[in-house]
């Protein structure tokens, strides 16, 4: 479970989360929407422990990722908005994240697979070379490899094809039903038919909260 207590941070004089509180439940599927600049990514940050808040407190199962950053990551995947220009080749890229995780080579392969890209083709590109939607591919199948309980989204859909798309909401449901799941995305559509709460936030403030059911 993650516990977001009455959080506040400031930039210079900007407020950029305003006393947010949020608990995310075991297995819920949450997408955090908003406009351009309302606090989504800095909210993700926070829970990643790579931002300490003024105010507030966060815990992942407990466990508050600014003491205890390692500990809190072990429950946590995350795929970024902009994949980083990495120089390391693809093979490289997964290795370091099994040695690092715990994962398999084999379950990123077949997650690779589910999202239409042939791992042995790319893996001896430098991942930097990719194409936009390859490299958010790859991300993600490191990302559900890893034995997290939780996966973290910023934008995952934006470099993703319509069918590509599908077929990653398509796996999110098949596979990974069990796992809490949070989006960030600015419309609901691009992740509907998986998302059990949207959270609303402007002006660093969460305004509106509600349940959605799936049929
Ligand atoms: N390190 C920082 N220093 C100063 N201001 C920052 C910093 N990080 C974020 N901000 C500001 O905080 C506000 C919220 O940014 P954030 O990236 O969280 O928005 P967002 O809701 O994710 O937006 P988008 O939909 O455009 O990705 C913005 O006004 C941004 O300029």
């Amino acid at each position: 479970m993650i516990k977001i207590d009455s959080i506040t941070k400031t930039f210079a004089s900007q407020t950029v989360l305003d006393s947010v509180n949020l608990e995310i439940e075991d297995g819920q599927k949450v997408l955090i929407i908003g406009q351009n600049g309302a606090g989504k990514s800095t909210l993700m940050k926070a829970i990643l422990g790579e931002l300490i808040c003024d105010t507030g407190t966060i815990t992942i199962n407990g466990i508050d990722p600014t003491k205890d950053r390692k500990k809190a990551l072990e429950f946590l995947s995350f795929v970024p908005q902009t994949p980083p220009p990495l120089k390391l080749r693809v093979d490289e890229l997964c290795e370091y994240s099994i040695k690092s995780s715990g994962s398999n080579l084999s379950d990123i392969k077949a997650y690779l697979k589910d999202l239409e890209l042939d791992y042995d083709k790319e893996a001896k590109k430098p991942f930097y070379k990719l194409s936009g939607g390859m490299k958010q591919k790859v991300l993600i199948a490191i990302a559900l490899a890893r034995k997290s309980n939780t996966i973290m989204f910023d934008e995952p859909t934006a470099n993703l094809d319509p069918e590509a798309r599908d077929r990653f909401l398509e796996l999110l449901n098949a596979k990974f039903k069990d796992k809490t799941i949070i989006f960030i995305s600015h419309r609901i559509s691009e992740v509907k038919g998986i998302v059990t709460k949207v959270v609303e936030m402007d002006l660093g403030k969460i305004v509106n909260e509600r349940r959605i059911e799936n049929e």
